[in-house]
């Protein structure tokens, strides 16, 4: 028999495949009614809840003077309290400041965690205090900034999401319907092969990019639906057909809450409950369509035509034009927040009319459901790690501009240092010795840098999709860096092969089979250490900025204590200890063994101190290691390394990053 599907709206036939003939953009307003009350009389499955919030507020601590030694403070939030029920999407309206996103934030457990804020006041989830796990698999958050991969079709960036968070009890079929049901149900259908894009390279427009940073969210059928200014950078048709959306969402029985700088007035007439704030403080939270007659009573009326949410912007924005104008803005201001106080009180505290919009959602909300034992992750770590490969080899193989730009710049380099050192190595001597160790020294030094450069510059965009998807609880973060890591290797060991091919033969070294691909070794290991630190950085830093200035701190250590531009007596004893940390120096050690160990040079002159590529590896101070000993050590090195990128990445990300789960909530707040 054939029914409606509570997760998407869409009418499921016979044989469990979905009905998509129901077109929520084109169907006329009778057609949409109808739907409606067919879904309402369904047993909808999502835990109902109601989202209660009251005395909170928000202080910024702001160390100031040169050493920061001032502390000053700044109250962002003062006593905001409202409620928003499943059925309703609730929007909160405010000047530039005012506080929306730091509420939006707070609401939706994230906040900077790394940041300066401490809050006060309690949240409550179906009358219960919220228990931060099992919060965040029942709310989705979208960001302002859509973070995703360009070069992902629609339909794979919302199956990811989907096979990454829907519980392995799902089938793969149920599944695929979810994903097919997300596209519809957000009208893109007709575009879900398309690429995502960025702003550099052409995608999908602007509405469709946020509707599916919207469908990565509402794959896991959240209850609760948070949204950062979703219709900022969108033209007029785009923002209403979001706004439109996310009313369809919130009527599918989930509590939707959204901030808005300035809505057109159609948009804003798609509002059920609206809180107006200024200053931090509240100056309207009620039912959106009683806005305008409260305003009125309080003698502010709307003129008629007027757009009602740039009238009421206009009321509680501070003119800061002049002392006057600024003075009589803030009186206005605080009138309001005033008056809205008194009717609070009068009202008995409760300003919240019940609402007609959605009577049986409300009746379910106070239904307690048990939202507090949610697993944290949807999948055993080795399927997590899976999926990520699978993503990272096809974003990859995708990234064409990229390798190919790799590619040349290495054949460049690697002709370029050939021609220089054209068989250089085909007659060594004593006399010119010192050449093929600043060949060798150079070529990592070379590695080293092209291999640094190019994570800088691309992880910071991965590192804030990561950030997004790490607070969305998607995946353990070492399941990431092990699947990027894994996925890097046949690229990077490609790179390394063409440049040593045409370098090693350009050159002249030593000739010998084994020779070659020792050093081939030698120098993947070295792209891929020089890979590892840049990330580790990146990883652990606060900004790209930061760790473009940290990363080559390191570089140049360990290229100076690499034993080329300093000898062994010449490193005071203090910096002995950067010698041994440096990766540079087991790098050269080995190349240099490689190259040198039993040599015979081809020329002899009867007057040499340095006469066959043992004397060589002993003057060069390269002989505290052998071979297998450098080769050894910079693997252990490593190894650390990549322990230190977890490690890094775990405790940075999961509890420093922009938009981890409040630290203040649990640590300094009843929130
Ligand atoms: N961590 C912080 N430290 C100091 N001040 C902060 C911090 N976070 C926010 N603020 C300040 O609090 C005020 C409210 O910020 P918030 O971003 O919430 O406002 P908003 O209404 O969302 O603004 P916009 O519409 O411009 O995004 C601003 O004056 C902002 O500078």
């Amino acid at each position: 028999m054939a029914h409606f599907d509570p997760f998407s709206d869409q009418l499921v036939v016979e044989d469990g495949q979905v009905d998509y003939s129901f077109d929520p953009f084109t169907a006329t307003d009778i057609e949409f009614r109808d739907k409606e009350k067919e879904l309402s009389l369904m047993k909808l499955q999502r835990p109902r809840v109601s989202l209660k919030f009251e005395d909170l507020s928000v202080t910024a601590v702001q160390k100031e003077g040169c050493w920061r030694k001032q502390q000053q403070q700044k109250q962002i939030l003062k006593n905001i309290a409202g409620i928003v029920y499943s059925g309703q999407l609730l929007a909160i309206m405010g000047p530039s400041g005012s506080g929306k996103t730091t509420l939006l934030n707070l609401l939706a457990g994230r906040l900077s965690a790394s940041s300066n804020l401490c809050g006060s006041g309690s949240i409550t989830i179906n009358g219960k205090k919220r228990d931060p796990g099992s919060f965040k698999k029942l709310s989705a958050y979208v960001m302002q900034d859509d973070h995703m991969f360009a070069d992902l079709t629609i339909e794979e960036q919302i199956s990811i999401s989907a096979n990454l968070r829907l519980p392995s009890s799902i089938s793969d079929a149920e599944k695929k319907r979810r994903i097919e049901a997300v596209i519809s149900e957000l009208g893109l259908s007709g575009v879900k092969k398309s690429f995502i894009g960025s702003e550099t390279k052409r995608g999908v427009s602007g509405g469709e990019r946020k509707r599916v940073s919207i469908g990565t969210e509402l794959v896991t059928d959240p209850s609760l639906l948070f949204l950062d200014e979703p219709t900022s950078g969108l033209d007029a048709f785009n923002a209403q057909n979001v706004v439109q959306t996310l009313v369809r969402l919130a009527r599918n029985g989930r509590a939707v809450v959204m901030t808005v700088h300035q809505p057109r007035s159609n948009i804003f007439g798609l509002f059920d409950m609206l809180l107006l704030l200024s200053e931090g403080q509240i100056i309207y939270f009620g039912l959106a369509k009683d806005a305008l007659p409260y305003f009125s009573q309080l003698g502010y009326e709307c003129p008629e035509h007027f757009n009602p949410a740039d009238y009421f912007l206009d009321l509680i924005s501070i003119d800061l034009r002049s002392s006057q104008l600024e003075r009589n803005s803030r009186g206005r201001v605080l009138y309001l927040h005033r008056a809205y106080n008194e009717t609070l009180f009068a009202n008995g505290g409760n300003m919240i009319v019940q609402d007609e919009i959605s009577p049986k959602v409300e009746k379910e909300t106070s239904q307690e459901t048990d939202v507090t034992n949610m697993n944290k992750y949807a999948y055993p770590y080795w399927k997590e790690f899976f999926l990520l490969c699978n993503r990272a080899w096809k974003l990859l193989i995708r990234e064409k501009g990229v390798s190919l730009i790799r590619a040349a710049q290495t054949m460049i380099f690697a002709v370029l240092l050939g021609l220089i050192w054209l068989n250089k190595g085909r007659n060594v001597s004593s006399s010119n010795y010192v050449d093929i160790e600043g060949i060798l020294f150079f070529i990592l030094i070379n590695q080293s840098f092209i291999s640094i450069f190019g994570t800088i510059f691309t992880f910071p965009l991965e590192r804030s999709i990561v950030l997004r998807e790490r607070a969305s609880g998607m995946y353990r973060v070492s399941a990431y860096y092990l699947s990027k890591t894994l996925v890097e290797i046949p690229r990077s060991l490609l790179f390394s092969l063409f440049f040593c091919v045409v370098l090693y033969w350009m050159v002249g070294l030593r000739d010998s089979a084994r020779s070659f691909f020792l050093f081939l070794v030698v120098i993947f290991l070295t792209s891929l250490t020089a890979e590892g630190i840049a990330l580790t950085v990146s990883a652990g830093a606060p900004t790209p900025q930061i760790a473009s200035a940290i990363i080559p701190l390191f570089l140049v250590v360990s290229i100076l204590f690499g034993g080329f531009f300093l000898s062994n007596a010449q490193i005071p004893n203090y910096f002995v200890w950067l010698k041994y940390m440096s990766f540079v120096k087991y790098s050269f050690g080995a190349l240099m063994h490689i190259q040198f160990d039993d040599f015979q040079f081809q020329l002899v002159d009867s007057s040499c101190i340095v006469c066959d590529g043992n004397e060589v590896l002993s003057v060069s101070g390269t002989t505290d290691f052998s071979l297998g000993g450098n080769i050894g050590v910079r693997q252990v090195l490593q190894f650390g390394l990549y322990l230190l990128i977890f490690l890094v990445a775990h405790y940075h990300n999961d509890d420093l990053s922009h938009i981890s789960l409040c630290g203040f909530a649990n640590k300094r707040s009843k929130i």
